[in-house]
């Protein structure tokens, strides 16, 4: 299947709709977070056939801007986004993704999996050489920017969905991910959590169905 999606940046869309994914603006002094050339992915079935799902798919996502993927049920968002974070090995074409690099599950329950809030968001800090005070000032800097500074000792069992989706985003954030990749950020993100301020350097790419 073609992926026939729309992607939005936070500044000029770069795609025109129900066009492949190509980006037609070239600036070799861009600081892109994302570019990927004519990616492609196919599944093999059982009876040995190829079946392609990305075909020639295209784009350049700058650093520091948040981008939407926008298409219908089944045209190859989360395949992207999934190739995006290294979760899929595309089958054809290149790809330079930005690093330190993270994605969100659309169901936080794959990904939110320690006993508490606090303990959940330094998880993934385990990987880097830091001192105690640096994961305490990375957990509650991240943790304040998604508005859950409140729930750092919380069970994540007593969260909603939403929050335990924050707290994940948190976990991102505190690794200092350059690229954040978010499948189906609106599952269960309400309107005002959706896009969050932070200053730092990063691009947000998400997917999104299209109403
Ligand atoms: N491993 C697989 N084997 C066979 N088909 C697959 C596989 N993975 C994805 N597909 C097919 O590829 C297409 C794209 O799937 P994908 O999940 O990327 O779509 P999507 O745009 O994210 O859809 P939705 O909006 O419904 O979440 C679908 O038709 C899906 O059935």
């Amino acid at each position: 299947m073609d992926l026939s999606a729309m992607l939005f940046g936070s500044a000029t869309p770069h795609l025109p709709p129900r066009c492949s994914a190509t980006s037609t603006r070239s600036n070799s002094t861009e600081n892109l977070a994302i570019e990927g050339q004519n990616l492609k992915f196919s599944v093999r079935t059982r009876q040995g056939n190829w079946v392609p799902i990305l075909k020639d798919c295209s784009l350049r996502v700058p650093s520091g801007q948040l981008w939407m993927l926008l298409g219908p049920n089944g045209c190859g968002k989360s395949t992207l986004l999934k190739i995006l974070a290294g979760l899929l090995k595309p089958t054809g074409g290149a790809l330079y993704v930005k690093r330190p690099k993270s994605f969100v599950f659309q169901n936080p329950d794959h990904q939110v999996v320690m006993p508490t809030v606090e303990a959940d968001v330094s998880f993934g800090l385990g990987k880097f050489i830091l001192t105690e005070e640096e994961v305490r000032h990375r957990v509650s800097k991240s943790l304040d920017a998604v508005g859950m500074s409140t729930y750092m000792k919380r069970p994540v069992q007593t969260l909603s969905g939403g929050q335990k989706q924050r707290v994940a985003i948190a976990g991102a954030l505190a690794e200092a991910c350059k690229v954040l990749l978010l499948d189906e950020l609106t599952t269960f993100l309400d309107e005002s959590d959706q896009v969050f301020n932070n200053s730092v350097d990063l691009a947000y790419i998400s997917d999104q169905n299209e109403y």
